[in-house]
């Protein structure tokens, strides 16, 4: 039988923190001490200084129930139903991915061309591409005020957590959304258009980790059978779409840098700029119209 979850803070932490650790859970210290704030509502500093804090009997359940939900795979970060991005704090759903700290990389390649627009003509025009939880559009808009923004999704369910983190941040009344398939509603020119599109292989879903795998929307991660079908359909439909002189950005997989410009290069794009990620991968890309 396994001993009862104790009541006081310091020694809760410490018994979700064994628990992660016995079933071999990476970052086990750091999950159970973010668990147990977020159902206790306490802060690290109150762990540390008052470890003999009393825990009511029903925070203690809601602890356990999410400890039992780690342990089954489900990513930290579903459980406690959001997760920071570029400074913001996002809302996450059953169809939205989670953002992932690479994508800030994508954000960072193109601020700059969403800012030159804004001081050129006071305004930039942008298009998110598979918004999902807004996570992209929502960095841009949040650091560019003058920046209006049209987010879509092939998911309805996206576009409403999209359309709340929007909101909540207060920047919702310069972002519109719409569902489509990638540029099937769109009519409109935009000065950038930027999308994080799904690239894994439809044979490597299998191989990703269960927490990926059966927690993160199959349609947010399969790229179809070589990754790349997303950036055919992007690449084609972008040149009717951008504006003279826009831009377009998009994120790649690590092995997909020279299929992804050959793509685009097919469309009449030109390459400008690629960015890596935290960890050094090869992670954004930035087209402009070779015509412009
Ligand atoms: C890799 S996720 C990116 C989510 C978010 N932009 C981010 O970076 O965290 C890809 C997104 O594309 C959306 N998507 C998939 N197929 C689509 C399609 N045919 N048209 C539009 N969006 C699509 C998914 O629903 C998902 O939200």
């Amino acid at each position: 039988m396994t001993d009862p979850a104790p009541s006081q803070l310091g020694a809760l932490v410490r018994h979700v923190r064994a628990a992660l650790e016995a079933a071999g859970k990476p970052d086990a210290a750091l999950d159970a001490r973010l668990l147990v704030e977020h159902f206790t509502g306490t802060s690290r500093t109150e762990a540390v200084t008052d470890p003999h804090r009393a825990v009511t009997p029903a925070q203690v359940d809601d602890i356990i129930s999410a400890l039992a939900r780690r342990l089954a795979d489900e990513p930290l970060h579903r459980i406690l139903g959001a997760r920071d991005f570029y400074g913001m704090t996002l809302s996450l759903s059953r169809e939205t991915l989670e953002p992932r700290p690479d994508t800030e990389a994508l954000v960072d390649l193109v601020l700059p061309s969403v800012r030159a627009f804004a001081d050129t003509t006071g305004s930039c025009r942008v298009l998110d591409m598979g918004t999902g939880t807004g996570a992209i559009v929502l960095a841009l808009l949040s650091q560019e005020p003058r920046a209006q923004a049209l987010a879509t999704d092939i998911s309805v369910d996206a576009l409403a957590t999209a359309r709340a983190n929007a909101d909540m941040l207060g920047v919702g009344d310069r972002l519109q959304t719409c569902a489509s398939h990638w540029f099937d509603a769109i009519d409109e020119r935009f000065d950038v258009i930027v999308s994080n599109p799904p690239y894994i292989p439809s044979r490597d879903i299998a191989l990703l980790a269960p927490e990926v795998r059966n927690y993160d929307p199959l349609a947010a991660l399969d790229g179809g059978e070589d990754g790349l079908d997303a950036y055919r359909a992007i690449a084609e439909g972008c040149v009717s779409r951008l504006a003279d002189s826009g831009v377009i950005a998009v994120e790649i997989g690590h092995d997909q840098e020279a299929d992804v410009v050959s793509i685009f290069e097919d469309q009449g794009l030109r390459h400008e700029q690629s960015a890596r990620d935290l960890g050094g991968v090869m992670r954004a890309m930035l087209f402009s119209l070779a015509n412009a």
